[in-house]
């Protein structure tokens, strides 16, 4: 089996499809029969209720659930025997182990397929040890890690296909790693309904991130379009192939910007053979420790105000709270109100004095503890230390006179009270501004869930075993504090701080670092989204030094003067006309604000024009028109993008900035841009 010839190749792929064929032909007898079992095993516990014994039912149910079970399982061998059968595999390496004569082909594939006599591997998963001959090495000397140690050998060579629907479309021998031309194939292509899976082309660097098993937090940062998030999720696939039985897919959990982008990458898991992790955002997460308390503005809610009014309170307010030293502040002012909270006052009560000291003392003693549950067990350890003139121990009613008194000496009523007394004690008072009475904004929200940990305690989410956080820049320090007492298992974190939607909050990789002291770091700096026309043009918007762009080329981005309003919307209609007779399969139409997205939205409508509007309440993803803003369409991607309104009024400050740079960067093959009047000077001239 070695160095097979074209004929030789497509001789094995009829073979391996045969035996798919065979595989998919007595699975799908197995489910069936399965099927009729469960039906026959229900329809006898039915039947027979009356005469089985409580044991004999329990014992039925058991047996149902375990043909279910087995059922389930034999299902879920059919999808991917059903997915095996249009790709069956997209690479090959042939090895030669260290003392060996022959070299030994794996082929490598999105899932393995064994034949049921001999258990032979004919194709092997792409995350297990022997398909990093394939993602790492060039032809020659390479090695892999094998359950059992290291296996050295040499690659005599390397073969890449693209099999679709069960026929190839191309083979490429390659000496190099994961071949440009291959990659280059993949990227050209036009954009999928939802996010793909890059099983074929994961790069090196890539590969390293995937496959990272000892980093407890893993930092991505990545430029924009550089993988960061199909890494991500290959590497929750890869985790979850690795530790199968301890970890499942019930126990990662993703904290992701918003539904639309939960929708548009639900694929990528199912397709590599997982179950989808499950998925919540900071809102969900806060309003379980906050909702007892007040009522608060959402992220994207402080995004649309910073966006519609240029308020220099509100930034002043938003930047203090984005400082790492904030939350020194916060734990320094801890500290204070844990010598300074309690007004202890000397206590008689009946034949018992209570020093003051004694309290202060043993409140400092378990400063460990919750301030509310603390001052009852200060309570109670004096109550149990202390004895009355002649010996006596504190009756019932006495012990319940002390607990009350000591219960009442903390300065602070509440949460809120205790956050504003914060303030106070910065010398800041100013900096507390709730946006109404009981609803506050949303840069007091993490800080106030910091103290509510002092204060109260917060319940942490034993069950994850991972998190994965999207969007790390839009985290501020002491959000990664509070992430850290929620979630103490492993974390995978990524973004890019060239991306912020707000950039007075936008936390540098730097600061998150200092955040997360224990945490590895790797960057991502080839971007492979766009074509290098579109990367140039986006970086005259905001120039990133580290970003390598992929070496596709494409048109020009094109930048479209327009002589007023109505000429500009007309040219908005003139690019869906051609979006419509072209290749393409999405055309995202990116504005600032929510009244442009209105406005367009409406304008596409009169005129029968098929678009899609994607605003906070949306939850899914459409191929297609879509119409929206440059911070929703944040992490998503379009063959083709139009960035209208790109006026010297609407693009003029730092965040403008950040959106317009956004915007640009979601379009993988063609890009305009169009405006009525003075442009942006953040457009190229
Ligand atoms: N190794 C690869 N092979 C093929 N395509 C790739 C590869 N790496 C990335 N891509 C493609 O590049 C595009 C960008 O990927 P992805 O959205 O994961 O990047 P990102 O860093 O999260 O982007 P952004 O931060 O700009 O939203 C996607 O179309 C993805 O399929």
């Amino acid at each position: 089996m070695i160095n097979r010839t074209e004929t030789q190749e497509s001789m094995f792929l009829k073979e391996i499809t045969n035996k798919l064929r065979q595989a998919v032909e007595e699975i799908s007898q197995q489910v069936s029969v399965s099927y009729k079992e469960i039906v026959d095993a229900k329809k006898y516990v039915w039947s027979n209720i009356g005469q089985l014994d409580p044991a004999e039912r329990a014992a039925n149910r058991m047996d149902i659930g375990l043909r279910i079970d087995a059922g389930e399982k034999a299902k879920d061998k059919l999808r991917k025997l059903g997915k095996l059968l249009e790709s069956p595999y997209f690479g090959r390496v042939d090895f030669k182990l260290n003392g060996e004569e022959d070299d030994e082909p794996f082929y490598i594939g999105i899932h393995a397929f064994s034949e049921e006599e001999d258990q032979t591997n004919l194709i092997y998963d792409w995350r297990s040890p022997v398909a990093t001959l394939f993602y790492d090495f060039e032809r020659g000397p390479a090695y892999f890690e094998a359950p059992d140690g290291k296996v050295e050998g040499l690659i005599a060579l390397k073969r890449q296909y693209k099999i679709r629907n069960g026929s190839m479309e191309y083979m490429i021998e390659s000496s190099m790693n994961i071949h440009d031309d291959v990659l280059q194939k993949e990227l050209s292509a036009t954009s999928d309904e939802k996010m793909k899976n890059i099983v074929a082309t994961i790069q090196k660097e890539q590969n390293a991130v995937i496959r990272n098993e000892t980093s407890h937090e893993l930092i991505i940062q990545g430029v924009a379009g550089s993988g960061k998030t199909s890494v991500a999720l290959h590497r929750i696939a890869f985790l979850l192939y690795k530790q199968k039985g301890v970890l499942t897919s019930r126990n990662i959990l993703i904290l992701s910007p918003n539904k639309v982008f939960s929708d548009y990458i639900s694929n990528v898991l199912p397709e590599l053979g997982e179950e989808n992790m499950l998925e919540t955002g900071v809102q969900e997460l806060a309003s379980a420790e906050l909702d007892r308390y007040c009522r608060f503005q959402t992220f994207d809610e402080q995004v649309v105000d910073l966006i519609q009014r240029d308020d220099p309170q509100v930034k002043e307010r938003i930047a203090y709270k984005s400082r790492v030293e904030f939350v020194a502040e916060l734990d320094e002012f801890i500290e204070f109100s844990d010598l300074n909270g309690l007004v202890a006052a000397d206590l008689q009560i009946q034949s018992f004095f209570i020093p003051k000291e004694l309290i202060r003392t043993r409140f400092y003693d378990l400063r460990r503890m919750p301030v509310k549950a603390r001052s009852g067990k200060v309570a109670d350890l004096i109550i149990a230390e202390i004895k009355g003139p002649d010996g006596e121990k504190p009756s019932a009613s006495a012990a319940r006179s002390i607990r009350s008194a000591i219960q009442k000496m903390y300065r602070h009523p509440n949460l809120l009270a205790l956050y504003k007394a914060f303030y106070a004690y910065m010398g800041k008072p100013e900096l507390f501004k709730p946006l109404r009475p009981k609803t506050i904004e949303y840069s007091d929200v993490f800080p106030l869930i910091y103290l509510k940990h002092y204060y109260e305690g917060l319940t942490p989410y034993e069950f994850v075993k991972h998190l994965v956080v999207d969007e790390m820049q839009d985290y501020t320090p002491v959000q990664y504090a509070v992430l850290s007492i929620l979630f103490t298992c492993k974390k995978t974190i990524l973004g890019d701080a060239g991306q912020s939607v707000n950039p007075y909050s936008s936390t540098s990789l730097e600061k998150i670092k200092s955040m997360l002291p224990a945490a590895d770091t790797v960057q991502l700096n080839q971007s492979y989204r766009s074509t290098l026309e579109i990367t140039e043009f986006a970086r005259t918007i905001k120039n990133n030094p580290d970003l390598i762009p992929v070496k596709r080329h494409g048109e020009e981005p094109h930048i479209e003067p327009c002589d007023g309003d109505s000429e500009e919307m007309d040219r908005i209609h003139q690019h869906t006309d051609n979006f419509l007779r072209s290749k393409y399969r999405s055309l995202g139409i990116i504005c600032k604000s929510s009244a442009q997205v209105d406005r367009v939205y409406r304008y596409l409508q009169n005129r029968d024009i098929p678009a899609n509007r994607l605003d906070f309440n949306s939850q899914h993803y459409h191929e297609g028109i879509v119409v929206t803003t440059a911070h929703l369409a944040k992490g998503l991607e379009f063959d083709s993008v139009l960035v209208p309104f790109a006026t010297h009024n609407n693009y003029r400050n730092e965040m403008d900035q950040s959106l317009l740079y956004i915007a640009c960067t979601r379009a993988m093959h063609q890009l305009a841009v169009t405006y009525a009047g003075t442009p942006s000077r953040f457009l190229p001239a």
